[in-house]
């Protein structure tokens, strides 16, 4: 499985070359004059489907959140499905399933529903349709371009809090989970299964984060503990204002992986549940972590690679070349 290479042989800095030039979006003569042309668009591709308003609250914002474009039948589907992951119907090579720290240190029996996070549904046909759905591939691509690979897929069950505020997501930057770049081809579309806001924890951004730089990330020093794997901005600052997004069933908000964002404490009885998936660009290219603030995660990725699958002396880029799926266009580099 760790074998894998890519299909298509990389050498293909020119591909990304064209990418990067497309992004400049320099205006290109003989274009209808009576329209003022974007020069400063950096995060966004040039290939009108978003209109100048998105792309520029895009730009400016490092999201943009799309109503209602996932239907209640595709949700309703997901639904169904993850309930019968919960309930082992069936199993799922590749799939993490994960409890929430406050239920998983207790004496508390759960049952299916203390189910926190499934993360890595990329072997689960239906589930994986949500990657897939063209309606949303369609917005990706404005960020992406045409090579488009999923990288990372979860369906976040936020459980009712415990009394611990272990349920909160602290502040984070995607970014640090991923060794590829460049980072303004990558995108999360993120999309609310049901009525989302601060009730039950709704995703807490900080606008215009994504035009910063990559933070060191640790586990936050929370009294009632923090889930694996959760790390946070270190020294967090907390007087900084943070714009929460209270969405609808079905509304989708992409983001830039530099956005710090993070979600609140579920204090309602219900299961608080989102699906999601981070795309990149076929084009980006794998770094290497040593040396870099991302060390610390590659360490925890690769021990539980380690643990769950036997396999020593893996990168923090093995574990995502082995996840990537095509969606897209070419799988050339990633
Ligand atoms: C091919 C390689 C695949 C590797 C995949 C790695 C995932 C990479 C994450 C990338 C994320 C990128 C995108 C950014 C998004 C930001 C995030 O969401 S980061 C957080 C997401 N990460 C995860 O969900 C992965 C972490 N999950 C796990 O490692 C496991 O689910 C687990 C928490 C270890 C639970 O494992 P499991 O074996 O099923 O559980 P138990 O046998 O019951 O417990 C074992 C041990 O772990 C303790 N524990 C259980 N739940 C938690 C928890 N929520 N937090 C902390 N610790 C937990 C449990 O108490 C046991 O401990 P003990 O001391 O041994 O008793
Ligand atoms: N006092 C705090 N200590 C540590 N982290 C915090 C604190 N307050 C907020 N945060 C971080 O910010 C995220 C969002 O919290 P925020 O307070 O904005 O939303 P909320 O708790 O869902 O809403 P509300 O404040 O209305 O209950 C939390 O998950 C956490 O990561
Ligand atoms: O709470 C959520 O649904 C999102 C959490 C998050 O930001 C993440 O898993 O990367
Ligand atoms: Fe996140
Ligand atoms: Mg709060």
């Amino acid at each position: 499985m760790l074998s894998y290479r890519p299909t298509v042989a990389p050498g293909s800095s020119g591909r990304l070359a064209v990418l990067q030039r497309h992004l400049s979006a320099v205006p290109l003569s003989g274009q209808v004059t009576s329209t003022v042309y974007p020069t400063n668009f950096c995060y966004t591709l040039d290939n009108n489907f978003l209109t100048r308003e998105q792309r520029q609250f895009y730009e400016e914002n490092g999201f943009l959140v799309i109503k209602n474009l996932v239907s209640a039948d595709d949700i309703e589907r997901f639904r169904k499905e993850f309930e019968r992951l919960c309930k082992k119907e069936i199993t799922v090579p590749g799939l993490l399933i994960m409890r929430d720290i406050a239920i998983s240190k207790s004496e508390y029996v759960p049952d299916q529903k203390a189910i926190t996070k499934l993360q890595d549904f990329q072997e689960d046909p239906e589930l994986f349709r949500y990657c897939s759905l063209p309606q949303i591939v369609k917005y990706v691509e404005c960020f992406t371009g045409p090579n488009i690979m999923a990288m990372h897929t979860m369906l976040i069950n936020k459980p009712p809090d415990a009394g611990k505020k272990s349920s909160r997501h602290p502040m984070h930057q995607d970014l640090h989970y991923f060794p590829f770049r460049p980072s303004d081809h990558i995108v999360c579309a993120w999309t609310a299964m049901e009525r989302i806001d601060r009730s039950n924890g709704c995703l807490v951004v900080i606008p215009g984060t994504h035009k910063g730089t990559l933070k060191q990330h640790d586990y936050p020093e929370w009294e009632g503990g923090v889930n694996k794997m959760y790390h946070g901005i270190r020294d967090f600052d907390l007087s900084i204002p943070r714009v929460h997004l209270v969405m609808e069933k079905g509304d989708t908000v992409f983001f830039h992986p530099l956005l710090i964002h993070g979600s609140g404490m579920n204090k309602t009885a219900g299961f608080r549940k989102a699906i999601s998936c981070h795309y990149a660009s076929a084009d980006c290219h794998y770094i290497d972590v040593k040396g870099t603030t991302q060390e610390n995660i590659e360490t925890e990725v690769v021990e539980l690679a380690k643990k769950r699958y036997g396999l020593s002396g893996l990168t923090l880029k093995d574990t995502w070349m082995v996840r990537g799926r095509l969606i897209n266009g070419e799988r050339t580099n990633l």
